[in-house]
């Protein structure tokens, strides 16, 4: 997935994008930047929910610039709304009907997609009733019964105990990606040589490294928190 030359302003004043550009590889990458460095906006645009004013978004095997559909880019945004009065499994079956999936596909799709990320036993539970893991973890099925070519996860384990982060963890670790590219935003760099094959740093609606886990581990000099001084090497120990 290629991002070229994107233009973006919220209103006159609050220019966040100019001329960005960034390519994006199969694979899972983890998109690391300090508050207000335009990572969740760069989501809204690649996700086709905001229209960058100039610039454009290419999807992989597209022949050409395309407006990313529901079906090709699937966002799960920090706060995953409970749909009221739905049970778990009609929620993830209604993105996969939303995506254009039959009633019958996706229901089945969500079953499988359910079982996927440990939720099976909640399947006929309230999504209201969740926890906030629970709630992150539909999310992710909600995504993933959509089979995007691009799957989005915006702070996925923010806001969640210790216990839930390393379930959801596990969760992602284990969501095969293959071609489909698969990027995480997070402020978590403790993990990253685990769960990910490249790193994006973003500062100031730039893109200010890409690399492997270990090219980015290397950043800094053997010794603890060596994640965590890498990342305070590139965007200033002053902005995390
Ligand atoms: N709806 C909006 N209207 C106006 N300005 C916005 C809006 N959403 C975000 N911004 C501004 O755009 C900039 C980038 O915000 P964005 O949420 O994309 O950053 P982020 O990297 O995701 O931050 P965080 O790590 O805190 O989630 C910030 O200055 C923010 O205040």
């Amino acid at each position: 997935m290629k991002i070229e030359g994107v233009y973006f302003s919220y209103g006159r004043r609050n220019e966040i994008f100019r001329g960005f550009d960034c390519e994006l590889h199969g694979g899972k990458t983890v998109l690391l930047g300090p508050n207000g460095a335009g990572k969740s906006t760069l989501f809204r645009i690649m996700a086709g929910i905001l229209k960058p004013s100039a610039g454009r978004v290419v999807l992989p095997d597209s022949p050409g610039p395309v407006s990313p559909s529901r079906s090709q880019v699937a966002l799960m945004p920090q706060d995953v709304p409970p749909i009221p009065g739905l049970r778990v499994d009609e929620q993830v079956a209604y993105s996969g009907w939303l995506a254009g999936l039959s009633r019958r596909d996706a229901q089945s799709r969500a079953v499988e997609v359910l079982a996927a990320v440990n939720l099976s036993d909640k399947a006929s539970s309230r999504a209201s009733r969740l926890s906030g893991g629970q709630l992150r973890r539909v999310g992710l099925a909600q995504a993933l019964a959509v089979n995007p070519q691009v799957l989005l996860l915006d702070e996925p384990t923010a806001g969640l105990d210790p216990a839930q982060r390393h379930s959801f963890r596990e969760v992602l670790k284990s969501v095969p990606s293959g071609d489909q590219v698969v990027v995480v935003s997070t402020h978590l760099v403790d993990d990253i040589e685990d769960l990910y094959d490249r790193v994006v740093v973003m500062n100031e609606g730039c893109v200010i490294f890409t690399g492997t886990p270990d090219e980015f581990i290397n950043l800094s000099e053997p010794g603890p928190n060596r994640a965590e001084r890498s990342y305070l090497g590139l965007v200033g120990s002053e902005r995390t």
